[in-house]
């Protein structure tokens, strides 16, 4: 459901705890890694026998990962180079164990500063072994134009990383100037945080986690801070029962909709639907609600005074009627003038526990921090704003949101105690349980007007359903995700509408849900 995503800090610590409290070998962790590597490599290459391979090993334990890499495929009929970093006679500890094994055997090596690339005409298999977690900063210059020379040769042979692409920042998943593409990455125990960043989707390929034998128990009583979404998150919806009423269904009200913007209301509402809500009530100004009710008879609408405006009075007609609805969505499409804004207030003052906030209703509580006083530690509250809307909340800009959006999210949780839903590719949840849960879907296709108006609805339509709002905001995230990765299939240049990411939603739960993915994190290749 959650898979943990610890920072190479974090993995460095179970490392030493297995180390340390249970006397697991350093040279045995890293001889699991490498079998695990090798099996990748066998899935892919039927037959090994007289393939060649390339193997970059790096100064630290990473290095000793390929040397014991490069004992197997050697084994196996491989023609391998082994190419090192560092001296030989500076290796020590599990790599340099691994290494004397290797010349023991008489597998070639070669010094990588003195190799000349330019003898290599085809090869099979290039192995990055260079840098692992234990890579800071900005790469050497030397290392910098071997990651060029794996990625030039790459283009025509297969890539493997072990545990992240080399170059990459195992936090922020930037490449460090550059990076090794690979074609796939085995990452040892637990994907490390970088590598579900947006920024690293271009490098990494097919991921997948194997285990190396780090005990559980290391990992209980250290939790790391982040986790990515998995597909199972989906088995939180259980099968209706076939003699349920609408009511358990539950009960959604969706208050948006202006009349430029009726159509973001709409989605929402869609959404919501789409998502298994028993029923969806949008309450707007009057002649918008009667403009709506023509086009969407499943939409039931609560005509709000007259016109097309919000005005503060309004809330008057609707307090009352809150409690009989299990959720409440509000700010798609509603407007930002200053009647909406006292509509917005009032609302606040008798806040449904259950409100998830988007769009205007977070341009409003941007800009007052009064007003998000009123909400702050409501634990069943949330809010989804996309970096554009957070950054109003710190005053800088949505590109620097982007770049850190953990320490961002982080701050606003501390400071207000409630969920919120960071949007974006691998959008970012954060519970009032303080940990992070990484959706693992970047795709174009939800890129699209109206995208987040259909999300809103979605949680909106979960929270009503009686899931906890985490649960609501994780398993919401991860559907709306997958439906926008199988829009992929139909519209490779995109293309689809917003209306459609709702249409599939319960099409793609009835194909994904209860399926099995292993140990491969779903749709990462
Ligand atoms: N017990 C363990 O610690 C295990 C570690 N394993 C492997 O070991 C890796 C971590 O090993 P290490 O901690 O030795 O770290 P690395 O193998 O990532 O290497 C760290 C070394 O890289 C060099 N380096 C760091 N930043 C650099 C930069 N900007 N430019 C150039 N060189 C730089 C430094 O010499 C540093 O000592 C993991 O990623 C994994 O592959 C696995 O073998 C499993 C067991
Ligand atoms: N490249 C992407 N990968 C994954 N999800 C994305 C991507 N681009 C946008 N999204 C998702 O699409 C939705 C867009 O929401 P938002 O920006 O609020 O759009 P709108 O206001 O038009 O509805 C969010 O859920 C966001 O996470
Ligand atoms: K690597």
């Amino acid at each position: 459901m959650y898979l943990p995503l610890p920072t190479p800090q974090e993995m460095a610590a179970w490392d030493k705890r297995s180390m340390d409290d249970f006397d697991l070998r350093p040279e045995l962790l890293m001889e699991n890694a490498s079998r695990e590597a090798f099996s990748q490599i066998k899935h892919r290459f039927a037959d090994l026998a007289g393939r060649s391979a390339l193997l970059f090993a790096g100064p630290g334990n990473n290095g000793g990962d390929a040397f014991a890499l490069a004992r197997h495929l050697w084994i196996s009929g491989v023609k391998v180079m082994t190419l090192h970093s560092k001296r030989l006679k500076e290796y020590d500890g599990a790599s340099g164990y691994h290494l004397s094994v290797l010349r023991k055997l008489e597998v070639p090596y070669a010094h990588l500063s003195e190799y000349n690339f330019d003898f290599i005409r085809d090869v099979d298999i290039i192995v990055d072994g260079l840098l692992g977690t234990g890579f800071t900063g900005e790469l050497r210059q030397d290392y910098v134009d071997w990651i060029k020379s794996i990625n030039k040769m790459g283009e025509k042979a297969y890539v493997i990383s072990l545990d992240i692409p080399s170059g990459i920042d195992g936090i922020t998943g930037e490449p460090s100037p550059v990076a090794v593409r690979a074609d796939d990455t085995v990452a040892f125990e637990e994907a490390k945080l970088g590598l579900m960043q947006p920024e690293a989707r271009e490098y990494v390929g097919c991921l997948s986690i194997k285990k190396i034998g780090i005990p559980q128990s290391i990992k209980h009583d250290s939790p790391p801070e982040h986790y990515v979404l998995d597909v199972d998150i989906l088995d939180r919806l259980v099968i209706p029962r076939r003699t349920m009423h609408k009511g358990e269904g539950g009960h959604v009200l969706v208050l948006g909709g202006s009349q430029a913007l009726s159509g973001a209301a709409v989605l929402t509402c869609l959404g919501a639907l789409r998502a298994g809500a028993g029923l969806v009530t949008l309450a707007c100004p009057a002649d918008l609600a009667r403009q709506i009710r023509c086009g969407w008879p499943e939409i039931m609408t609560i005509p709000l005074g007259e016109g097309f405006d919000w005005r503060r009075e309004m809330f008057s007609q609707l307090k009352d009627e809150l409690p009989r609805f299990d959720s409440v969505v509000v700010g798609p499409g509603m407007g930002r003038d200053d009647d909406t804004r006292a509509f917005f207030c009032d609302y606040l003052e008798n806040v449904h526990q259950r409100t998830l906030f988007d769009a205007d209703a977070l341009y409003f509580l941007a800009g007052d921090d009064s007003l998000m006083q009123r909400i702050s530690r409501s634990s069943e509250v949330i809010l989804t704003p996309h970096p554009g809307e957070m950054a109003r909340f710190f005053h800088v800009s949505a590109a620097q949101i982007n770049q850190e959006r953990s320490r961002f999210v982080r701050e606003f949780s501390e400071k207000y105690n409630v969920n919120l839903v960071l949007k974006g590719a691998s959008t970012l949840i954060s519970g009032v349980d303080r940990h992070f849960y990484i959706s693992p879907f970047a795709t174009s296709n939800l890129a699209v007007g109206g995208s987040g108006d259909v999300l809103a609805g979605i949680i909106g339509s979960l929270m009503a359903q009686s899931l906890s709002t985490l649960d609501a905001a994780s398993l919401g995230v991860y559907w709306h995700g997958l439906a926008g990765k199988d829009l992929e299939n139909t519209y490779p240049f995109r293309g689809n509408l917003a209306r459609e990411i709702a249409d599939i939603l319960p099409g793609v739960l009835a194909r994904y849900k209860g399926k099995k993915v292993g140990d491969r994190v779903f749709f990462f290749c």
